[in-house]
């Protein structure tokens, strides 16, 4: 039945930006998906404050969830210094295949480590197999019901340090509740809202980024 959205979407990039160029991949995606037919992408508005605040931070280590074509991935990848690297985790093998591709179309694969399998299972490894110790910047982008487990999985698995950054995407719609009541509510957390629009869309969105006080 012909190819899938994600794949689409890296034809786009194909056809559209220029091997290495990071920038001209967002883009191509952006006019794409605000043009041709919408995708799950964090998009060009809520991008810009995800871009501010990666920059904010400047991590040594980073922790993406959910990867999806791999467009916040070369957002965050592309702002980071030399040495840092991101670890993007994804559940879908044919999201994770697609995305492959478009990281290494940005030119940035040195700087990413793509994971198949659901977050719950490996976070609780990211110790053993990545040799982290803590993380300075989570981004979380996959399951609105995965991000309250994944949270209280970060923090019991020591992967939290004072001062580690969480952003989550989503937090009005598809909407997270649960998420926002928890970390607006527990005083190890220090949370800010960032009102926007979901992407390519004039409807309400926004992202909440929350600092862990330890
Ligand atoms: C799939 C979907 C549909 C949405 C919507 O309201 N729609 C109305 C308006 N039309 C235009 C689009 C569709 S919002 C959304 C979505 C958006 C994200 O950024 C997501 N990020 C991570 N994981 C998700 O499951 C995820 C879902
Ligand atoms: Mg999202």
């Amino acid at each position: 039945t012909g190819l899938s959205r994600p794949q689409r979407i890296l034809k786009a990039v194909q056809k559209n930006a220029t091997k290495g160029n990071p920038e001209s991949v967002i883009a191509a995606i952006d006019h794409y998906c605000r043009h041709s037919e919408w995708a799950m992408n964090v998009g060009d508005e809520k991008g810009l404050i995800l871009d501010s605040v990666v920059t904010e931070v400047n991590p040594s280590t980073a922790l993406e969830l959910g990867t999806y074509c791999g467009y916040s991935t070369v957002r965050i990848a592309r702002l980071l210094s030399p040495g840092t690297k991101l670890i993007t985790l994804e559940f879908n093998p044919d999201y994770a295949a697609i995305a492959r591709q478009i990281i290494a179309y940005a030119g940035l694969q040195d700087k990413v480590i793509l994971v198949e399998g659901p977050s719950g299972d490996l976070i609780p490894k990211m110790k053993q197999q990545h040799g982290i110790k803590s993380f300075d910047f989570v981004f979380l982008d996959h399951w609105k019901d995965r991000y309250v487990p994944d949270t209280k999985l970060l923090e019991e698995c020591g992967l939290l340090r004072k001062g580690s950054v969480l952003l989550a995407d989503n937090v009005i719609c598809p909407g997270t509740p649960e998420y926002l009541k928890y970390v607006r509510n527990d005083p190890r957390y220090e949370s800010r809202y960032f009102k926007s629009n979901l992407e390519y869309t004039k409807v309400e969105d926004g992202l909440e980024k929350s600092v862990f006080l330890g």
